[in-house]
């Protein structure tokens, strides 16, 4: 039996107040419940997406057209979760995705994720705009599975530094995000008038970087306002195309993965390039409104690059049903996002190992129920959908 199915007996037997810490097991109403004790604006943040909000709900729409098909008398006893990404073995095919600024929900931020993930051996992608260091992070995750996330800047010399500290610091994986050179429109955060960044939170990485230093005169120094200026100038790179992608492989020598693809083309133009693996995302549709649910587009991308690399997937995932949808459309692996930062909020580190807890037993149990033993018997034959 897996340890998930030890977590879920652990609930029955022992009930939910001695083993957690009184939180929703059901992600949406824990969701719920951080709408009400986060401070607005913090909520606001995690919470918002692009525009009219219409591509975070064609996100959970297409998750919706999809219905699992359950098959009988398949003896479900025993239960494998494990998977094979990028040459590391994960104790489940879930990653905590990079979602930055995380100190706005809870002052410990990505050291206590970085804590909730190594105890459980689930990856932990870190945000280059993350409220602590890529040294801090690693220091708080000891031997815990960490990835970096790249923002690519304007000034390649950041870039290259920081692709050279997460190796120093153990960081296996390179994640580089392709859908944000500039933040999307969002209208919640400009009517609050609450952006992170503003207040200096998600530039740590930036402010202790000897090669962003160098572009300020050496030190940010009390007033920190020419720092931010400077860092909002060089975060994003708009002029970045397919003919830079040398840069990366120069600069790193692990598995290479690109995040926010959206269209076969460019997952075929990524495979060529010779990356390792992509992220099927629209950034969980906080930056185009309007855009195709997430889940969507998954099926074609599989089809179009599936076997020659790695197709993981994130934007919507809410459950262990929603795993084993993403998973039987053919993702190697799921990245959550907002959920965590949610446990986060709502209960620091064991509230991200909840949440970690209640998606993986609930997987589970949904493959368990639906017939099936490991990850990789999952084939779209168990969905019935659009
Ligand atoms: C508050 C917040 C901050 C985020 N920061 C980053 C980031 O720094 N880098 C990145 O690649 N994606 C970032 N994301 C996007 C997530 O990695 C992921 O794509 C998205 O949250 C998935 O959608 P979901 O939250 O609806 O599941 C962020 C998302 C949120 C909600
Ligand atoms: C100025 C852009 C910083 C973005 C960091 C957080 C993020 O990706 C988000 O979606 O919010």
């Amino acid at each position: 039996m897996s340890s998930f199915a030890d977590f879920q007996n652990e609930i029955y037997l022992n009930g939910l107040g001695d083993v957690l810490p009184g939180l929703p097991t059901d992600l949406t109403r824990l969701e719920r419940l951080a709408r009400k004790r986060l401070s607005p604006g913090a909520h606001g943040y995690v919470a918002g997406s692009a525009g009219t909000g219409a591509t975070a709900r064609a996100n959970r729409e297409a998750f919706d057209r999809w219905r699992i098909v359950p098959r009988m008398l398949r003896d479900v006893t025993v239960r494998d979760l494990s998977v094979e990404v990028l040459g590391a073995s994960l104790p489940a095919p879930v990653l905590l995705g990079p979602v930055g600024v995380l100190s706005i929900v809870h002052p410990d931020g990505e050291l206590a994720v970085a804590r909730a993930a190594s105890a459980l051996n689930v990856p932990m992608v870190l945000s280059s705009a993350a409220s602590y260091t890529i040294e801090e992070v690693a220091e708080a995750g000891g031997e815990g599975p960490r990835w970096f996330q790249l923002y690519w800047p304007k000034d390649p010399e950041i870039a290259a530094s920081f692709l050279g500290r997460a190796k120093a610091a153990g960081y296996t994986a390179l994640v580089v995000t392709l859908d944000t050179p500039m933040l999307g429109w969002r209208p919640h955060d400009l009517d609050q008038a609450y952006l992170p960044f503003l207040r200096g939170i998600g530039v740590a990485n930036y402010f202790s970087d000897p090669a962003f230093l160098k572009g300020i005169g050496g030190s940010v120094g009390a007033d920190r306002s020419t720092a931010l200026l400077h860092w909002a100038a060089i975060f994003g790179n708009p002029a970045v195309t397919w003919d830079d992608l040398g840069f990366l492989r120069e600069h790193w020598d692990g598995p290479i993965v690109l995040k926010g693809i959206q269209h076969t083309d460019d997952a075929r133009r990524a495979v060529d390039a010779g990356i390792d693996g992509v992220i099927v995302s629209n950034h969980g549709g906080r930056q185009v409104d309007g855009a195709v649910g997430a889940l969507d587009m998954l099926p074609e991308v599989v089809a179009a690059v599936g076997e020659r690399t790695t197709v993981l997937f994130d934007s919507g995932i809410r459950s262990g049903a929603d795993v084993v949808k993403a998973l039987a459309l053919g993702a190697r692996a799921v990245l959550v996002g907002r959920p965590y930062a949610y446990g986060l909020g709502l209960a620091g580190e064991a509230g991200v190992r909840h949440v970690l807890r209640c998606l993986m037993a609930e997987l589970d149990l949904t493959m368990a129920l639906s017939g099936i033993t490991r990850p990789a018997d999952l084939t779209p034959e168990f969905l019935r959908g659009p």
